[in-house]
């Protein structure tokens, strides 16, 4: 990604002039994009709104028409015309509020319709996007995307877009109407528009920094909020009550004081309007009352222009609220546009070589990776492990054992050199395909919120419950889920679902047994667990690796015993590479921290 596109460059407030323009034209695109299938709907929206505020600009018209036509005619005896001027009057006034209604509830299926598809794109999207991203973007960012940039959308979508259209359509259709009826009032109103617009214009460079501010300093108070839950245990464990509520008290004065700034602004915006529509209102009854005494205006036009001159600036008035809802909804589009401009840096192949029946074969030549821009972690590596081979992979913290795993999981693309599954190159498989072959058991086991036969079918999605038994009977999963509150279909999120740590492990392994693929990968959990679980967990383990190649970044003496091969990673190379006991023999690190680890269990 370069500098300043994607969520590069997201929680900058000022932007250059060339930058706001970009980010600017992005905004719209999406929007357009959102707006450009709901087309039809669209066409009849606009013409509804057009017409309705039409028939309801016509009003003043009417009334100078009854009063200087038709009072006279109803004087002189003609009672048909207060039935005409009335009728006139009655129709237009249900034409309009008919359509208005209709305009209404089609204008609320189309900014529906936008923000499913915007809310599912999102969701598809992040989903979609590499690990190194996800790594880098903290989820409360994610969830702050997701639910207050969306919702300030939705104000905006739900009632300002209709609004500011209808609004500014009645506006240009009044001031015909008094054009129509005197143009020197229309001349009025019209300079009025010039301090208007100006103050518009003020309100605009003004609120855009500081409706991009808050949309920063929202995420920052979801981000502080979510890490603090999230990360609860760790929170009690090390007393960080104190300070984090310190913490979070100051990202949320924050966001108070630029709520704040954002109400000045419009505190500004709106009396203003106000202050100009009277005075506009002033000069039209002051201009009209001479002409009127002068004989050169009829009363009745007077009336009509007072009327239509006061609805000109009563929907301004609106526009203005809607005004700074379109404020930071664009904001918040900016950032929302942002992040589906990011694009996967682990593409799926466009062509895609086939596998045939795969056998487990991996090697590593030349392979040289390092995270995103980061300094290199392995450098023309070289490894090849034959098909059902069971490796040991163990060395000290930040050797890289963990991203040989996620290389071969293709969480991450190499720089240079290749990784081949059976003689194809991992980055010319397709992911189905790839997902099916190469599993990864991780560290914490994760469980999905559903039943633990849900869990365990994740494996093998359509599995059927014969199977799903028998791939937790086959790791020694059975007996605990069966004791279970509701054996298999108990939730795992509910009370009495809760399972331990060894037993999350057993469901994991079930759940990769019935995936049975040619390659597992398993990062074990370093926690230890208590000689029970340990051997329960061991046996599990052991019926799962069955003939397949299998990768285990070990802590546990035991599971480095099951291995066929051990190697030792230092610094992203191998510096030791045999079996248990070849390595034992030999004085190197292995050796170490086996005799290490027989000390530490007497
Ligand atoms: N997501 C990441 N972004 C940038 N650098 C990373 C990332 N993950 C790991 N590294 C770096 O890569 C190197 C290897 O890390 P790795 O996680 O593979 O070590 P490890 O042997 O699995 O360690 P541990 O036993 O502590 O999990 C380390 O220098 C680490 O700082």
């Amino acid at each position: 990604m370069s500098q300043n596109t994607g969520v590069s460059n997201e929680d900058a407030i000022t932007l250059s002039k060339p930058e706001r323009a970009r980010v600017r034209a992005r905004s719209w695109r999406l929007l357009a994009v959102l707006a450009g299938k709901q087309k039809p709907m669209l066409a009849l929206t606009v013409l509804l709104v057009v017409v309705s505020n039409a028939a309801s600009a016509s009003f003043p018209l009417i009334i100078a028409w009854a009063i200087d036509w038709g009072l006279p005619q109803v004087q002189g005896g003609n009672i048909a015309a207060l039935g005409i001027t009335g009728g006139v009057y009655l129709l237009s006034a249900i034409l309009a509020g008919s359509l208005l209604g209709w305009y209404v509830l089609c204008t609320a299926r189309i900014s529906q319709a936008m923000l499913l598809d915007l809310r599912l794109r999102v969701f598809r999207h992040t989903q979609r996007l590499s690990l190194e991203f996800h790594e880098n973007y903290t989820s409360g960012r994610i969830i702050s995307r997701q639910t207050s940039d969306l919702e300030t959308l939705r104000e905006l979508l739900d009632q300002g877009i209709s609004e500011l259209v209808s609004s500014s359509v009645f506006v240009i259709f009044t001031l015909v109407s008094i054009f129509v009826l005197d143009w020197r009032s229309g001349l009025v109103v019209v300079a009025a528009m010039i301090p208007i617009s100006l103050l518009f214009r003020w309100y605009q460079r003004r609120s855009e920094t500081v409706y991009r501010e808050s949309r920063v300093v929202s995420a920052k108070l979801i981000g502080t909020f979510v890490e603090t839950m999230t990360g609860i245990r760790a929170v009690k464990a090390f007393r960080r009550e104190a300070s984090n509520d310190e913490n979070y008290a100051n990202v949320a004065g924050e966001y108070r004081d630029n709520s704040i700034r954002s109400i000045n602004l419009f505190g500004v915006l709106q009396p203003g309007l106000v202050l100009i529509g009277s005075l506009s209102m002033a000069a039209v009854l002051a201009w009209g009352g001479f002409r009127v005494l002068d004989g050169t205006l009829a009363v009745g036009v007077l009336v009509a222009l007072l009327l239509a001159t006061k609805r000109v600036f009563q929907p301004v008035e609106n526009v203005a609220m809607f005004y700074s809802s379109l404020q930071a909804a664009t904001a918040a589009l900016e950032k929302v546009s942002g992040l589906l401009e990011e694009e996967p840096t682990v593409v799926e192949p466009l062509k895609p070589r086939p596998l045939g029946r795969v056998t487990g074969h991996l090697e590593f030549k030349d392979a040289v990776f390092g995270y995103g821009d980061g300094p290199v972690v392995m450098d023309r590596f070289d490894l090849d492990i034959p098909a059902g081979q069971t490796i040991a992979v163990v060395g000290q913290t930040g050797a890289g054992k963990s991203t040989l795993a996620k290389l071969i999981a293709r969480f991450y693309d190499l720089r240079s050199g290749s990784l081949t599954l059976d003689g194809v190159r991992i980055d010319q498989i397709a992911n189905d395909d790839l997902r099916r072959h190469v599993v990864m058991v991780t560290q914490e086991s994760f469980l999905f919120s559903g039943t633990v036969a849900e869990n365990i079918a994740l494996g093998k999605p359509g599995a059927s419950r014969e199977e799903i038994i028998l791939a937790a009977r086959a790791v020694g999963a059975h007996e605990f889920i069966n004791a279970l509150p509701d054996g298999y279909e108990t939730d795992v999120n509910k009370r009495g679902g809760r399972v331990s740590a060894g037993q999350r492990q057993l469901i994991s392994f079930a759940r990769a047994f019935l995936a049975d693929p040619a390659v597992l990968i398993l990062d074990e959990a370093t926690s230890s667990l208590d000689i029970p679980s340990e051997r329960a967990v061991q046996r599990g383990l052991q019926t799962l690796l069955g003939n397949r190649t299998a990768l285990i970044i070990a802590h546990r003496l035991s599971t480095v015993q099951i291995a066929d091969r051990v190697l030792v990673v230092h610094d992203g190379m191998v510096v030791e590479d045999g079996s248990p006991a070849e390595l034992i023999s030999e004085d190197g690190r292995f050796a170490a921290l086996h005799k290490a680890w027989r000390e530490s269990m007497v």
